[in-house]
């Protein structure tokens, strides 16, 4: 009688075991998430199917291999010392991307970011450690796209107000602290709801497009233009003092006034700009140089636009 109660306990108990085990399996197999584990000489000892996907190994290829075979280069020599750190610390887990971003490779030898965390266990008295690593792939994509729609216009792909304020920002702090000259240019097109009544709103908008496209031709690769808002647009010209940025404004307009944009009835649609030029003076808060150019602007446009004015 007592056996048998002993019997059935142990029945149930690997009956639970068993369970449990299911669980932990189904758990893992179903995890997005690559999760390896690896013994104290850090080969890998187990690869699940997220892991598959993420590497492009199949558990085959990596089991009994070395884990730095799935790093990038430039990680793998140092990855003893902080293991090793790791063991003898009292941390049970760690974040290992919380101050720079790991790059993992792919069997591709693709290299990608990733998070990862490590954990220590000690079984039979011998140390494994189990890392669990996230594929942000996806979400620095996503991250970057919302940076770029958050940057810039939708309609001319060119920056936009908010990201020419915070490189004027950038800019106004190096001029205080090297003194780099910088100039702005704010531009308008001339007469431009005429544009917009005589031919209709998209033509407008194209008017727009092609006006973007042959300033920044007209720039170097350092200068910033970005649409201020509406027909509005300006320029930042680092290293410049105002008599270069005068002649840069002089090209913009000339070469803006020989261009044509085709109407709906392919008549040739011409336009021009307007601009006001300013230099950053040694007593000027960043934002009072876009006030000057916007001064110099409306005297470009008083003095019969198609103009430069400083
Ligand atoms: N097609 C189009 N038009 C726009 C856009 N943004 C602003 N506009 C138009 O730009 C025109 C600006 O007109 P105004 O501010 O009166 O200036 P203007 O006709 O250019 O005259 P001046 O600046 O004095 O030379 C308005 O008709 C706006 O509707 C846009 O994204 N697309």
């Amino acid at each position: 009688m007592i056996i048998g109660i002993h019997m059935s306990d142990k029945h149930k108990l690997q009956q639970e075991m068993s369970n449990a085990n299911s669980r932990y399996s189904s758990l893992i197999d179903a995890a997005f998430d690559a999760i390896i584990t690896m013994d104290g000489k850090q080969n890998i000892q187990f690869f699940n199917h997220a892991a598959e996907n993420t590497f492009g190994y199949s558990a085959d290829e990596v089991i009994g291999k070395s884990i730095t075979k799935l790093m990038q280069k430039k990680f793998r020599p140092n990855h003893s010392d902080y293991i090793k750190q790791f063991t003898d610390s009292d941390i049970q887990s760690r974040d290992m991307s919380s101050r720079v971003m790991i790059m993992a490779v792919k069997k591709d030898n693709t290299e990608f970011p990733v998070e990862i965390t490590i954990s220590k266990i000690s079984v039979n008295g011998k140390i494994e450690f189990t890392t669990i690593i996230r594929d942000l792939s996806n979400r620095i994509a996503f991250i970057e796209k919302l940076q770029h729609q958050v940057n810039t216009d939708n309609l001319t792909g060119l920056y936009n107000r908010n990201y020419f304020n915070s490189k004027l920002k950038d800019i106004y702090h190096q001029y205080k602290r090297f003194g780099h000259s910088f100039c702005v240019l704010m531009l308008d097109l001339d007469r431009f709801k005429m544009v917009n009544d005589s031919y209709g709103h998209l033509i407008g908008d194209k008017v727009l497009q092609e006006f973007s496209k042959k300033v920044q031709q007209v720039l170097r690769e350092v200068d910033l233009l970005a649409r201020f808002g509406g027909e509005e647009f300006i320029v930042l010209l680092p290293n410049t003092k105002l008599e270069a940025a005068k002649d840069v404004a002089d090209r913009i307009r000339k070469r803006v006034s020989k261009q044509r944009v085709l109407s709906q009835n392919h008549e040739p649609v011409t336009f021009t700009v307007s601009i006001g030029v300013a230099e950053i003076g040694t007593d000027d808060e960043k934002e009072s140089i876009i006030k000057l150019a916007d001064e110099a602007l409306y005297r470009a446009k008083n003095n019969g636009r198609n103009r430069v004015s400083d």
